[in-house]
């Protein structure tokens, strides 16, 4: 049996949550949730007038039939292993000694995987994300991560997560701007907010490096260009998030599962997209999406070129001190 997207229904994690009265770790284990149809509502832009047509699609695309079989059984048991990465909403770990219990599958289809956890104040926001690869499954394996499912917990009192307090949001109190995108918030979406004891997690294949800073040559540009067009064939604009840090390599750390070719342009991509919580589905044509990226993508590729610039913190910096003097006066 192959293991695929829909394998897990539960996942038990060692060392991510502490017990405050030993101080030592305890496994949590998580129970698979299935991401309400209507969390996120599609926007509508009304087309002013039929000359529109171009960009503005009458309605906005179907969700795709999911091609998954339906829900497993399988048991992941898995240790939480090295840090890889947060950002606002999360922090990402890869996950060691991974077992399956015998439900499943062969052993040959199970990449190696990495586990993103929402802060304890970002739950909606994860959400978002989940939906967002629900909704873009046959995407995943070529432009997108592969995702193995979104799982949850209720932390007991008197239990801690240290991933959370030993990498920090930049600024913990920031807005959560996912909130903010959809005009009807979802009820659960409204309870998700008001939590702060949930463990709420992605289960994620694992892929490469993020783009790095310095010049890339135009095939890289392009393939980046494409993924994000393949998102827009589907009513997706990722356009509020184009970051180098969200452009990671396609898997190649073994174990890991070949990249699909695009089922929109047969292309199989290098780089792959994460990172879907301030995405939004809308009724805009390819034409509009690849209007509005363009210049997104020129400018992060601009930006990569002056991070890898000697002087880049010297002149990004908040302190940097403008030189009021013209030439003629040094
Ligand atoms: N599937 C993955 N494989 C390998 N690394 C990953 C994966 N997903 C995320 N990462 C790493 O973790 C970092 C943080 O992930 P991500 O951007 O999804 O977090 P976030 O908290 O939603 O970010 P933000 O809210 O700031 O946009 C990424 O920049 C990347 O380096």
């Amino acid at each position: 049996m192959t293991f695929h997207q829909n394998s897990i229904k539960s996942v038990t994690l060692d060392a991510l949550v502490r017990d405050n009265a030993t101080n030592e770790f305890v496994s949590v284990t998580l129970r698979r949730l299935t991401v309400p149809l209507d969390l996120v509502h599609a926007r509508y832009d009304p087309r002013p007038s039929p000359k529109f047509a171009p960009l503005l699609l009458e309605s906005v695309p179907e969700r795709p039939r999911s091609l998954l079989p339906p829900l497993g059984e399988a048991h992941l048991h898995a240790r939480l292993g090295k840090f890889i990465g947060d950002g606002h909403s999360s922090v990402v770990f890869e996950l060691d000694d991974v077992q399956l219990d015998s439900s499943c599958p062969d052993p040959r289809s199970v990449p190696s995987l990495v586990v993103k956890i929402a802060r304890s104040n970002r739950l909606a926001a994860l959400a978002r994300d989940a939906w967002f690869y629900d909704e873009m499954e046959c995407l995943q394996g070529s432009s997108i991560a592969r995702c193995y499912g979104w799982f949850e917990v209720e932390l007991s009192s008197g239990q801690s997560v240290p991933a959370w307090n030993e990498h920090p949001a930049e600024d913990p109190d920031e807005h959560d701007f996912a909130l903010d995108i959809d005009k009807k918030v979802h009820p659960d979406q409204l309870k998700r907010t008001a939590r702060r004891d949930v463990l709420s997690v992605l289960v994620l294949e694992k892929l490469g490096e993020r783009l790095q800073p310095g010049p890339h040559p135009d095939d890289v540009k392009s393939d980046v260009m494409s993924l994000y067009e393949d998102a827009s064939h589907l009513g997706i604009s990722i356009a509020q998030d184009v970051r180098r840090q969200n452009i990671l390599e396609a898997p190649h750390d073994e174990p890991c599962l070949p990249s699909l070719p695009s089922p929109f342009n047969s292309r199989t991509h290098s780089w792959r997209v994460v990172d879907f919580e301030l995405s939004v589905k809308i009724n805009y044509t390819p034409l509009q999406f690849k209007m509005n990226y363009i210049s997104h993508v020129k400018h992060m590729f601009q930006d990569a070129e002056e991070e890898a610039r000697p002087d880049y913190l010297l002149t990004s910096s908040p302190f940097a001190v403008e030189d009021d003097f013209p030439d003629s006066e040094c």
